[in-house]
């Protein structure tokens, strides 16, 4: 086989390639597209070579992508990237209506080893990620939200709990977590139905969410149990916030309820202490004083310190 044919052999598999490659210089310049002629994918892009980047996209963006090009010819072997582009930003190209909007990319860039009119060049694959992102987008909400409360799931509380511990172990950054636990839920499931029992916890995140602020973690750990994790709070800070929330919720209205039947909570605080070799610390502690204000007769809130093994409040 001749040179030439090879050459219009790997041309024609180019071509072939769902996504589009892209010939660029060091300074920017679009050498060769090939590929990417699948319309519900790609813009046709042919209409850049010759033009630079600078020529067809924003200052900032094209100072983006000339940064991607040198990172890549400074790079052994494949350089990946992930990036989005707007079509629209993309000067002289059209763009068809299903493709309008931002696009999200991985670029996949591999340097060649000859120079094209004295330049360095790289190859430019980029493929179009925007369903796999979506669906990544979609699975960390699922992860990380619950799906009857909205609001946080127990996995990603516990992961911020994580992080806070080691901030409190590291810099001695104080944090402290509540535990709620909604008091005689079964007997209104038991009386009112599954239906109106899942209103009820709807309703008790909402009002909580609303009485924290924007750096507070709200999260349902399961079955009628909530969390709260508060950055930055003391103990005496963190009891007036917890009495504000047993309030907000004893005083819910609910219309699926006779006004004889009141939704109430029990609440269990606690900080992190200097013992604490654990971030579960924090929550054992948590729970015992929600046991204990179970056991006091419910509706209020109690603390628990470790260093007196003593219940306060
Ligand atoms: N409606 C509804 N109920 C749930 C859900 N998950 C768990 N439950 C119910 O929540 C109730 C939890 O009851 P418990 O916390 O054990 O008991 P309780 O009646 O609240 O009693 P105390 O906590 O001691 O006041 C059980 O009846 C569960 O079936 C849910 O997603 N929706």
């Amino acid at each position: 086989m001749s040179t030439v044919t090879c050459i219009s052999e790997l041309k024609a598999f180019a071509m072939a390639l769902p996504d589009p490659v892209f010939v660029l210089s060091e300074t920017g310049v679009y050498i060769d597209i090939v590929g990417g002629q699948d319309s519900r994918f790609y813009v046709d892009s042919s209409v850049l070579i010759g033009k630079t980047v600078f020529d067809v996209l924003p200052e900032e963006k094209a100072q983006w992508f000339l940064q991607q090009i040198q990172n890549g010819l400074n790079h052994d072997g494949l350089y990946v990237i992930n990036y989005e582009l707007d079509g629209r930003e993309v000067k002289g190209t059209v763009v068809a209506e299903n493709l309008a909007g931002i696009v999200h990319f991985e670029g996949r860039i591999q340097k060649l080893d000859h120079l094209v009119n004295g330049e360095r060049t790289v190859v430019w694959v980029a493929v179009n990620v925007s369903k796999r992102h979506a669906l990544e987008q979609e699975l960390r909400r699922l992860s990380d939200f619950d799906c009857l409360s909205g609001v946080l799931s127990r996995r990603k509380i516990m992961f911020e709990l994580a992080q806070h511990y080691s901030q409190f172990s590291r810099y001695a950054r104080t944090c402290s977590a509540l535990i709620l636990d909604l008091d005689y839920f079964k007997k209104v499931n038991d009386a009112y139905g599954h239906l109106v029992g899942d209103e009820v916890l709807k309703r008790v995140a909402q009002t909580c969410q609303t009485q924290l602020r924007d750096c507070d973690l709200l999260a349902r750990l399961g079955g009628d149990e909530f969390m709260v994790l508060l950055p930055n709070t003391e103990m005496d800070e963190v009891l007036v916030l917890a009495e504000r929330l047993r309030s907000a919720v004893e005083n819910l209205r609910f219309i699926d309820l006779p006004t004889t039947c009141r939704i109430s909570v029990s609440i269990g605080a606690s900080v992190f202490f200097a013992g604490d070799d654990r971030k579960e610390n924090i929550l054992e502690r948590a729970d015992k004083a929600l046991y204990r204000a179970k056991d006091r007769g419910k509706n209020q809130v109690q603390s628990y310190r470790p260093q007196d093994s003593l219940f306060y409040v």
